[in-house]
């Protein structure tokens, strides 16, 4: 990690109706960090993630990409640094082979030629440890595949664009619904991803299981209530005596931390 921040938000907040969701954050994603953000269900984590990936638009609070305030969403095309977003069903289109639906944004938006989409794909499969699979369809796959090949979606590029992939990614709750020894491949990919030259060397990981909490994230913080309600390195998860994160950890009922339902 360096100290150069990359993503800064500054007094964001995001309200749906009367529900204040984020409430005046404050938060730095630094270069080549791999940053955990956790908290109770409800309490704003996918919103975050929407907002920093410029899908969502803040109520309130300024948002700055490599030091340039971004002005509006990620649409509008002036993005200095590639976002890509994983998000937490992995959202693919049953109706498209694999290599259709990881290269789907190029197949619709460049004049590249087929078989050079085909080839990026393939490069982008065996970065995930999948390669050979473009022709299957996703009901032929597993959960933990399905998750791998989203994966791959989220870091194509266009290379006529002079990137090589996204210098951050964004994964919601990437190991929801796997099992441990899946949950371990997604979590070794996340780390081996961050490693691989030239592909998002930044990440922010929004996650509820705890291995995933430990083995991808460096920095962690804790959301409840709109706020950031602590923050620390993933040992100091353990070592806190915050009464909120050591009712979280602990799957305890009782403490500051609302019960819903
Ligand atoms: N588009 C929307 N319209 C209205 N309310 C929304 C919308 N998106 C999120 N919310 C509400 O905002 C709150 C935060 O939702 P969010 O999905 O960000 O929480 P979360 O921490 O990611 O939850 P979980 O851990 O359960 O996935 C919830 O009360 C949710 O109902």
């Amino acid at each position: 990690m360096t100290n150069e921040p990359l993503i800064e938000l500054k007094g964001v907040s995001k309200s749906f109706g009367s529900n204040k969701v984020l409430d005046n954050i404050d938060l730095t994603i630094y270069r080549g960090e791999a940053l955990g953000i956790i908290g109770p269900s409800g309490t704003g984590k996918s919103t975050i993630l929407r907002v920093i990936a410029g899908l969502l638009l803040p109520d309130a609070g300024e948002i700055y990409v490599q030091g340039v305030r971004r002005k509006g969403l990620i649409e509008d095309g002036d993005e200095t640094v590639g976002i890509g977003m994983v998000f937490q069903q992995a959202a693919l289109f049953d109706s498209l082979t694999v290599e259709e639906n990881v290269g789907f944004l190029l197949y619709q938006n460049s004049k590249m030629s087929r078989s050079r989409i085909r080839d990026l794909v393939h490069t982008k499969l065996e970065m995930v440890g999948l390669p050979g699979i473009g022709d299957l369809y996703p009901s032929e796959l597993s959960g933990g595949m399905r998750k791998r090949v989203s994966f791959a979606r989220a870091i194509m590029s266009n290379p006529d664009n002079d990137r090589e992939g996204p210098e951050i990614l964004l994964y919601d709750e990437p190991t929801a619904g796997l099992d441990p020894i899946a949950s371990t491949v997604i979590e070794d990919l996340i780390r081996h991803l961050q490693q691989a030259q030239g592909v998002c060397s930044t990440y922010a990981i929004v996650t509820h299981q705890d291995s995933t909490i430990r083995r991808t994230a460096d920095r962690v913080i804790f959301l409840y209530q709109g706020r950031v309600q602590w923050q620390g390195t993933v040992s100091e998860i353990d070592s806190t005596d915050h009464p909120l994160i050591r009712q979280f950890m602990s799957g305890s009922v009782q403490g500051p931390i609302q019960v819903v339902g």
